[in-house]
């Protein structure tokens, strides 16, 4: 896809007489687009596609450029597909250059996410629309025994959080009970895609593994409609 820094504009033809810098409509038909310039930001952020490993990562780069985007909807809602029959959808947005997936969920009214790890990887969740509650449990050390809450938070329309495994563990849910709510998440290294993660029970804390590899839609498209999230 093509990506466009605004900071850097591409060079307008000689023959056009707008200023240096303008967007000009005839010539370049795809105005600059904020979101499309957070992805390309984080795919630098990470790097080449290579020496994948968390260490080499610095979180609190990804967080300052999540925060610095602030959310339109017509710039990323090819991606956002709802449906209403789940509790939410999981769309691929970019791999940032293999060492990430960076998606964009769409969560129904009143639903959320099991409780589940990030298959040791990190996590930055940013709201795009509406308002996401986390809740926060310690990370079990004995297994099959009830999980404990650490904390509740409710995030607004921009606001970005982050967890990883180190963290603990957590769910998600759309505390409106009428409309939709949007996230961006970048996971980082693609490990959930690639070895799937956990969802554990509140009550007992028994773990279930699951696949993370399907995706509601891939860049844009709607794929086919097999399981695909906590
Ligand atoms: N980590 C979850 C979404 S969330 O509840 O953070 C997923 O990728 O499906
Ligand atoms: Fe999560």
């Amino acid at each position: 896809m093509a990506l466009t820094h605004p900071l850097n504009p591409p060079e307008l033809p000689s023959h056009c007489t707008l200023p240096p810098g303008s967007h000009c409509s005839k010539h370049n038909p795809h105005p600059p687009n904020s979101f499309q310039s957070l992805i390309s930001t984080i795919t630098d952020i990470l790097g080449p596609s290579s020496g994948l490993d968390s260490t080499d990562i610095d979180v609190n780069d990804l967080k300052s450029a999540m925060r610095s985007y602030q959310s339109h909807e017509a710039e990323w809602a090819e991606y956002a597909h709802k449906d209403l029959s789940r509790n939410y959808t999981r769309n691929f947005v970019d791999r940032g250059n293999g060492n990430a997936n960076m998606l964009i969920l769409v969560w129904t009214p009143g639903k959320g996410s099991l409780v589940h790890d990030h298959a040791n990887a990190h996590c930055i969740m940013k709201v795009l629309k509406g308002k996401l509650k986390e809740t926060l449990y310690e990370m079990p050390s004995v297994p099959d025994t009830p999980l404990t809450v650490t904390r509740s938070t409710v995030y607004n329309s921009d606001e970005v959080t982050y967890i990883s495994d180190d963290i603990g563990l957590h769910k998600i849910e759309n505390p409106d009970p009428e409309n939709i709510a949007v996230s961006l998440h970048i996971y980082t290294p693609p490990w959930a895609e690639q070895h799937g993660c956990y969802c554990f029970s509140e009550k007992t804390g028994k773990k279930t593994k699951v696949q993370m590899k399907n995706y509601y839609s891939v860049n844009g498209l709607i794929e086919s409609k097999k399981p695909q999230s906590c």
